[in-house]
């Protein structure tokens, strides 16, 4: 069962849930969080506290670089329109259901398909599986994501988990190849266009030496030899430089059919220059490429599918426990320095707990109820395991933190998390009440609605810690004395845990003597006139009000008439 909250406790768990989640690197990991509402159930407690005893210790910050790596990795199913299927008509519709490409009973179907499968030895044999028909749709996904197979690995490493990943990169290395020269396909035209201008600049250079190297008096040969048409003559000397051409495009076309794998004639040679390659011929090329390694990848892929297809399983679970690091990382590092809270009977106790919002917070010890006899804090024998107690002290002192503190230790025990403590005792509360200060709201409305909610906490019966910071600021301090009172009667009759910050300590311990009455303390003022305050309270003993100490200080200050003056003020307080 849920620990009840009512809207402000509500509040401080949404905040402390803020704090693990903007820990999370993985937007996916939050919904761990979900499987941590704060519940009343004891075992359960338990059993979160035995998951992050086992886990946590296992967690280390080097984690973070490789779980941001990780993506989910998606087999998605997909209509591929490379391939047809030719069956059987008895598995024609097992096989359409399959939804992977076209399907067809007849063999003329599969004309201008680059890939021909089949049940019935038409083409590439298969069987009726995704895995066969379309292993790209797996192997795809996983050679995108080698990236995030590789953080796999290393989180396999610095877990001592293991991991399947290094046997799936291992795999998938032998398609390396095939998507090389998909690669090359994708930059075709661009890798031409280079190829082109470097060999039309190799022949512009050969064609600049060869008018170089004629000199005047051949050149006045070869005019003459011109002008009597003698063309062979002039053929010899083209036919110099046009061999070194031809030499130069052979080697690029060479270069170019062993990266794509195949035998093209790209370039021609007309005695034209500068040389091109007709776009018409390549995009032949082009679909002739994407033909073959269609059927390649194709092929391969399924290879390698076959040997990777056991360890799928293991790599799905590896994925979803990387959710599940993260999760933990955050936690580990949101409850730097905390513990887990004993679980009990009588009351809820810490000794040396930190607020999660203040900085360099003092560390407070507090109990309402029991308390163990490992609660050594200064002052504890004071401490009758009263149910219902009363928290009076300086303006600042403390008080609101300190409930803040009790509601986020509470909420904390009963998400299973440790609590912001040195040690700590929490019984498991069905409900959790939280009221803060009304500030500056006075008034019938304020006051009405302060109390149905405050009744409406003491309804029914069940283990309940109610919060309630200064009831009496909407109403008059008379009338609060009466109705603070009597409420707290009846919660102390039902047994509820209550803590109420109050200034009116005083009047409040003569109506209620079952309750305790702690004190927030102010030291002092500082040299700025700033209290200094303990912010630890004292058992059992009313805390004196800030007005009561700057009346001290002006006593204590002052000289003459004023400090005879002062001093009979500050010895009505005393009274
Ligand atoms: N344990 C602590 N360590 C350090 N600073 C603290 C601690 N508790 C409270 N403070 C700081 O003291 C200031 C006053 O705290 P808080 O509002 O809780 O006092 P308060 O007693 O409720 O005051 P008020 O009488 O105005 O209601 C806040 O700025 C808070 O951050």
């Amino acid at each position: 069962m849920a620990l009840k909250l009512n809207p402000e406790a509500k509040a401080i768990y949404r905040s402390i849930r803020e704090e693990i989640k903007k820990r999370l690197v993985l937007p996916g990991s939050s919904t761990f969080l979900e499987g941590f509402e704060p519940t009343s159930d004891r075992e359960e407690i338990l059993r979160r506290q035995d998951y992050f005893r086992e886990n946590l210790p296992k967690i280390r910050s080097e984690l973070r670089e490789q779980i941001a790596k990780v993506k989910p990795i998606k087999f998605r199913r997909d209509y591929l329109h490379d391939r047809i299927l030719i069956v059987d008509e008895s598995e024609l519709e097992r096989a359409q259901n399959l939804g992977l490409c076209e399907v067809s009973t007849a063999l003329e179907d599969a004309e201008g398909y680059p890939i021909v499968l089949s049940t019935l030895g038409y083409g590439i044999d298969v069987e009726l599986t995704p895995s066969q028909i379309a292993p790209e749709l797996y192997i795809m996904p996983l050679w995108e994501n080698r990236e995030a197979l590789e953080a796999l690995a290393k989180i396999g490493e610095l877990t001592g988990e293991g991991s399947v990943a290094p046997d799936i990169l291992s795999e998938l290395g032998e398609l390396g190849e095939v998507m090389g020269k998909r690669k090359l396909l994708d930059g075709l035209e661009e890798l031409i266009a280079e190829k082109e201008r470097e060999l039309n600049e190799e022949i512009a250079e050969k064609l600049e030496k060869f008018s170089l190297t004629l000199s005047g008096k051949e050149l006045l040969d070869f005019l003459g030899e011109l002008r009597a048409g003698n063309y062979e003559a002039i053929f010899r000397h083209f036919g110099e430089i046009e061999g070194e051409i031809l030499n130069l495009i052979n080697d690029v076309e060479d270069e170019l059919n062993e990266k794509l794998g195949i035998t093209v004639e790209l370039f021609s040679w007309e005695g034209l220059y500068p040389v091109t390659v007709p776009p018409d011929r390549i995009e032949m090329l082009r679909e002739e490429l994407e033909r073959e390694l269609k059927v390649e990848l194709y092929i391969r892929s399924r290879e390698v599918l076959e040997r990777i297809m056991p360890l799928l399983p293991k790599l799905k679970e590896e994925l979803g426990r990387v959710y599940e690091l993260d999760f933990l990382l955050a936690v580990k590092e949101f409850i730097e320095g905390f513990s887990f809270p004993e679980l009990w009977e009588g009351g809820i106790a810490f000794v040396s707990g930190r607020h999660l919002f203040i900085e360099n917070p003092q560390p407070v010890s507090y109990a309402v109820g029991k308390t163990p006899e490992e609660f050594l804090v200064p002052g504890a024998g004071d401490i009758g395991g009263e149910r219902v107690v009363i928290l009076t002290g300086a303006n600042s002192g403390g008080k609101t933190s300190l409930l803040e503190l009790m509601t986020q230790i509470t909420i904390l025990a009963h998400m299973g998390f440790p609590v912001p403590a040195e040690k700590a005792w929490v019984e498991p509360l069905d409900e959790l009440f939280f009221f803060r200060r009304k500030r500056s709201t006075y008034g019938a409305g304020a006051f009405e609605t302060a109390l149905r909610s405050f009744v409406r906490a003491l309804r029914g019966e069940g283990r309940k810690l109610i919060l309630i910071d200064e009831f009496e600021a909407i109403t008059e301090p008379g009338a609060a004395v009466k109705i603070i009172g009597e409420l707290l009667k009846i919660a102390h009759e039902k047994g509820f845990y209550v803590l109420i910050v109050s200034h009116l300590g005083e009047d409040l311990r003569k109506e209620l003597p079952f309750a305790r009455v702690d004190g927030i303390e102010a030291k002092g003022l500082d040299e700025k006139l700033n209290l200094i305050v303990d912010r630890q309270p004292v058992f059992g003993k009313l805390g004196r009000s800030t007005p009561e100490l700057i009346v001290e200080r002006l006593a204590r200050k002052k000289r003459g008439k004023e400090k005879e003056i002062f001093e009979r003020v500050l010895r009505a307080f005393r009274e």
